[in-house]
């Protein structure tokens, strides 16, 4: 998506490019700038403005302020020229000159009998690539994808007017126009690449890859044969197929995007459904925390990671003190209350680096990434410390303090997981028998 998004500069300023290849054309007077094919449809210069305009509208789409001001004036007034070609077309006038630059070459062309209007196609395609950037600006981002689809179509149409020879195809919209008409129109499509059938089609996923082979395919597919056929039959039906076979590619295109955007609606609640279940299997239920599981996929991998680091990792193992007790006098709703607090309580007392779970019913296990002796000291006494004051609604004093033992053990990265998890399970044996609500160490021999 962020690398379709990244096309949109470079296309817009080729486009940009184009356009001042063309005005340059008329300043210098150098016919093959503005009129790429000898005796084939010009450049004319306002449709040159156009692709100006758009261009530097297009780079101006996701601005604020004063620059969406600039895109919103600057697709304005290309749906103005555009629309005077339209009322031009419908009460025979020649509005238009009034407003065109390099207006007598323009005027010599047309008595020498060669073609320099602005195409009524090279108008309606302008005219819906800044209607599309102007509906995006107002944020109708279903819209303006919708009207970049049309405009995209007019060049295409061109194109295989070109390549059947269909004249009528492409009237009078050079290849440079349909060209630039074509970049600016994929252009604005892309702006709207997060939603509806861009997306769908521009999807990483599986539906999407689908959906840009079938795109492919279904334009490639019927243009290439039309041409094979047109060629060797030497049909006098020409136009007729044509037309045939631009409707069979657009069919295509709009079923493919169709179904693309139910794949990708049904991918997209597959892929969160997978989502759901991972988290489900990773978090314990009650507190939120990192489950067993969880606990034993990071240590593995930090441990791994260790070898490289040569740093140490420290476990803490902690319990709840007389847990049963709470659960006897306070009922059971109060023991999860506090399993809940204490979850917090740890949470808020490492880093964002370090992993805390819950293994068991009234068991946490901690695990302190790049932490030194002395570091893994101070949290566990900081945490033993501040759950020793933790007020829980409900928990009244009579109770007496909420408290917790705590074993701690190393760990280098030359021995197992399991066997820390024991020497720090000993250590906190050690702090229960010494009289529970402190902190043990395992001895840093033992394990190694
Ligand atoms: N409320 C609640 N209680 C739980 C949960 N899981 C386990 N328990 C209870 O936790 C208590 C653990 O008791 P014990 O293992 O005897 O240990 P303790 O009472 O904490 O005593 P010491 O660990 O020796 O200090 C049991 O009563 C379990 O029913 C839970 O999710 N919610």
């Amino acid at each position: 998506m962020k690398f379709a998004q990244a096309l949109i500069r470079p296309l817009s300023a080729v486009c940009i490019l184009f356009g001042l290849t063309v005005i340059a054309g008329y300043f210098g007077s150098v016919e093959a700038l503005y009129r790429p094919v000898t005796g084939g449809p010009a450049t004319n210069p306002l449709t040159a403005i156009c692709m100006i305009f758009i261009g530097f509208s297009l780079r101006a789409s996701r601005g604020k302020g004063r620059e969406l001001w600039l895109q919103r004036a600057l697709v304005s007034l290309v749906i103005i020229i555009t629309s005077l070609r339209f009322f031009d077309m419908l009460l025979d006038s020649d509005v238009l000159a009034l407003f065109t630059p390099f207006q007598q070459q323009v005027a010599l062309d047309l008595q020498l009998g060669k073609s320099n209007h602005m195409g009524v196609n090279s108008a309606i395609m302008f005219f819906c690539i800044a209607l599309s950037l102007l509906l995006y600006g107002f944020q109708r981002v279903t819209a303006s994808q919708f009207i970049a689809f049309i405009a995209l179509a007019i060049p295409t149409i061109s194109f295989t007017g070109y390549a059947y020879g269909i004249d009528q195809f492409y009237g009078q919209m050079s290849m440079l126009t349909a060209s630039t008409g074509f970049a600016l129109a994929v252009a604005a499509l892309l702006m709207t690449a997060n939603s509806g059938a861009v997306k769908a089609i521009l999807s990483p996923y599986i539906g999407g890859k689908i959906a840009r082979l079938q795109t492919m395919a279904g334009y490639a597919v019927p243009t290439l044969l039309g041409y094979l056929l047109i060629k060797s039959l030497n049909s006098n039906e020409g136009d007729l197929f044509g037309i045939f076979v631009v409707t069979i590619c657009w069919f295509i295109i709009l079923m493919v995007s169709m179904s693309a955007i139910f794949q990708e609606k049904i991918d997209h609640e597959r892929r969160r459904g997978e989502f759901l279940l991972t988290q489900a299997a990773m978090n314990d239920q009650l507190t939120g925390l990192a489950n067993r599981r969880k606990f034993i996929e990071f240590g593995q991998e930090e441990l791994k990671r260790l070898q490289s680091t040569k740093s140490l990792l420290w476990l803490l193992l902690l319990d709840v003190d007389h847990f049963k007790k709470i659960n006897d006098t306070s009922g059971h709703a109060m023991g999860d209350k506090i399993l809940v607090a204490l979850g917090k309580t740890l949470h808020n007392s490492v880093r964002t680096v370090d992993l805390v779970s819950r293994i068991g019913g009234e068991e946490f296990a901690l695990v302190l990434v790049d932490t030194s002796r002395q570091g893994a000291e101070r949290i566990a006494e900081d945490i033993r410390a501040s759950i020793a004051r933790l007020s829980v609604a409900g928990w009244t004093d009579i109770h007496g303090p909420i408290t917790v033992s705590i074993g701690c053990a190393a760990n280098d990265g030359s021995h197992t997981l399991e066997s820390s998890l024991n020497l720090a399970d000993e250590a906190l044996y050690q702090a229960k028998q010494n009289g529970r609500n402190r902190v043990c160490f395992a001895d840093a021999n033992k394990g190694q």
